[in-house]
């Protein structure tokens, strides 16, 4: 914090890799600085920013962010906790009715955030208006006791993050001032009447750019993962290659290669996409201030998209960098295992991943048909009902992989949504048809999100000016990451009919050529991500190499080596030695 202070560098600037390297098991402030943070500054009106922003940017409040309950996560509109306007006195009443209605989760609530936006049931004039924002003070500011009214604690440990204090959170009938309902969108006026916002799901959206920034962080966990395991493969000799030889760098195992290039790859492929999806946050938001809300639900969808696809990949890639470390690579000094640990629960944190999916298919499906009916769809979801032929370009060129991707997911939700139609005719029930198309639906969103990002990665990358050189090894990887992609979803080519079993195999031969033509630029393309050794924090990928010597010299630091004959010893080992057991 001080640091932020010095460098003038605003709360919600804290880049994750920079927090990562001081609290590498979790960060009891990432919460505040992200969610409660962005929260005053999109859902609270500019009195209320006034009030709170300068407060929280001094520390004086730490926030959290309290909307998941013990009993619900994914269905926000089935919370329990109730804010029950009382006219009387122009307060609202906070209380959770049951123990399902607990909040349970929220980083930071059990034992250093004083504050938190809660999410609660709003009802005034006896109706429910849903899920909405409130300020609310939990802890004396100055003794830090929990106030009156409200319960809080601390949920116990986890797989990681534990460093974190993710805690629980009841009301007893607890009274907040009426003002402190978060009101930029929508607002309870003193008599108790309900102004609604210009769209109902404004409220959801401190959630829509959390999602952003976790795919930003996605492509930074994963680029210091492959920099660990690039590093070291480059350090590392086993086994031999050739009878009689010297063993080799394990770079030079093609199969190395496989485990690790199509994952940097991928640190670009993220990436880029992550810059798309801020540069359209950016222009949303300035249309919401100016009362134009259009393009909302297609942020909304290409955020849970994104968020999706960038956690399982980043989480698959940290893993198989893990593995491709062998056994170095379970120590915790490696950096790996907390890298693995503080980014698997993005696949469950900020919307689950496969209720985020069919988020995305619904807007599929819902565009494809709107687009048969010849309504107006939006831009990203167009070329579901384009004429799906191939066009002119060369065969198996980097435009025509990228055509292949998009006539394969038109055609997946073409052939989704003819399935959908027949279970409902059988079902007479569109939400039971629903649920027993539900995989292939998550399959539809799968494909439209990798076609997404491989369309940013081939764009972005074709737009680089700065540097020939650094542009044809990009494009080099961009070429790896679409083939690597399209061997991975080869079914859904072959079923499109877009690719051939003979192009499969043309593009694998092409993917193993490729393999042999990176490999001299893996670890320069590494060492371009620029993580100095303390933010890696790793005893494989530090950049001088000495993997050994920082091994041995981090064993030496362990409790257990600060006496030669430990405790146990005395009191378990030796007894039972001597006892003839
Ligand atoms: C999406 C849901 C599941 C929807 O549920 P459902 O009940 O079906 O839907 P309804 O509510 O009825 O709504 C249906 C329609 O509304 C549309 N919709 C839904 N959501 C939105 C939205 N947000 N915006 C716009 N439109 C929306 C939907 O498409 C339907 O439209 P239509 O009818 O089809 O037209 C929803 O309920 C949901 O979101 N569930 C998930 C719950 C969730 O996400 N909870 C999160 C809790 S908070 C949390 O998990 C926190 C975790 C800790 C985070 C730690 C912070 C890390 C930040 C890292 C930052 C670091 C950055 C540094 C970067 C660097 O390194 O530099
Ligand atoms: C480390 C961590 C930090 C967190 N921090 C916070 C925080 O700061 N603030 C906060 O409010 N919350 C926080 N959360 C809570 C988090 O947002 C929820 O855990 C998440 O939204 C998932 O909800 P759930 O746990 O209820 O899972 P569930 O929704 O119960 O999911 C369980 C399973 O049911 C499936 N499922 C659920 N609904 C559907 C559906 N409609 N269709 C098909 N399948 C479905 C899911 O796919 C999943 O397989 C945190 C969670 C974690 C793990």
């Amino acid at each position: 914090m001080r640091k932020l202070a010095e460098h003038n560098i605003p709360l919600r600037e804290a880049s994750i890799t920079q927090v990562h390297s001081v609290l590498r098991d979790g960060n009891p402030l990432i919460v505040h600085t992200s969610m409660f943070a962005n929260a005053l500054a999109s859902l609270a009106n500019p009195k209320q920013q006034q009030q709170w922003v300068p407060l929280a940017e001094k520390n004086r409040i730490i926030g959290t962010y309290a909307q998941t309950e013990i009993g619900h996560g994914t269905f926000v509109r089935g919370l329990e906790t109730t804010a029950i306007f009382d006219p009387e006195t122009k307060e609202f009443v906070l209380h959770s009715p049951t123990i399902t209605s607990t909040k349970w989760w929220p980083g930071g609530l059990g034992k250093t955030a004083n504050a938190a936006i809660v999410m609660a049931q709003l009802y005034t004039q006896g109706k429910c208006y849903g899920p909405h924002p409130f300020f609310v003070q939990l802890r004396d500011f100055d003794t830090h006791h929990s106030l009156p009214g409200v319960i809080l604690g601390e949920i116990g440990p986890r797989l990681g993050i534990n460093s974190q204090d993710n805690g629980y959170l009841r009301f007893d009938h607890y009274r907040i001032p009426r003002t402190n309902m978060l009101m930029r969108h929508s607002q309870v006026l003193e008599d108790g009447s309900y102004v609604k916002p210009i769209h109902n799901k404004l409220s959801y959206g401190t959630m829509v750019w959390t999602r952003v920034a976790i795919v930003h962080s996605c492509s930074k966990k994963l680029a210091c993962a492959v920099t660990i395991a690039t590093r070291y493969s480059a350090v590392r000799h086993q086994s031999e290659l050739v009878p009689g030889k010297p063993e080799p760098q394990i770079l030079e195992y093609q199969t190395q290669q496989y485990k690790l290039l199509p994952h940097i790859a991928s640190v670009f492929a993220i990436l880029f996409s992550a810059s798309s999806v801020l540069r359209m946050q950016r222009n949303v938001a300035a249309s919401i201030s100016k009362g134009n809300v259009e393009l909302l639900p297609e942020l909304h969808i290409l955020s849970c998209a994104m968020k999706a696809l960038s956690s399982q990949d980043s989480t698959q890639g940290i893993e198989t960098c893990r593995l491709a470390c062998g056994g170095h690579g379970y120590i915790a000094s490696s950096g790996l295992p907390s890298l693995y640990t503080s980014t698997t629960c993005t696949i469950t944190y900020e919307g689950e991943n496969t209720v985020l999916l069919l988020q995305v298919a619904r807007y599929l499906i819902k565009s494809y048909r709107a687009g048969l009916e010849g309504l107006p769809v939006l831009p990203s979801v167009m070329y579901l009902t384009a004429p799906s032929a191939m066009h002119q370009s060369p065969p198996l060129s980097n435009q025509a992989l990228i055509e292949a991707f998009r006539i394969s997911s038109a055609n997946l939700v073409k052939e989704t949504e003819s399935r959908l139609c027949r279970q409902f005719n059988l079902e007479q029930n569109f939400h039971y048809a629903w649920n027993r198309c539900s995989v292939a639906l998550v399959h539809c969103a799968e494909l439209h999100s990798r076609y997404y990002m491989c369309e940013k990665f081939l764009s972005t990358v074709e737009s680089i000016r700065a540097s020939d050189r650094v542009r044809s090894v990009l494009q080099d990887l961009c070429r790896l990451y679409l083939i690597h992609h399209i061997t991975l979803n080869q079914g859904h080519f072959l079923r499109s009919g877009t690719l051939s079993g003979v192009d499969l195999s043309t593009l694998e031969e092409e993917m193993y050529e490729l393999l042999a033509k990176l490999r001299p630029q893996a670890v320069p393309l590494v060492d371009a991500f620029d993580f100095r050794d303390e933010l890696l924090g790793s005893t494989l990928g530090a950049w001088d190499g000495r993997v050994y010597e920082r091994l041995y010299e981090e064993a030496q630091k362990s409790p257990l080596n600060k006496t030669d004959v430990s405790k146990a010893y005395h009191k378990y080992l030796q007894p039972l030695m001597k006892s003839n057991l």
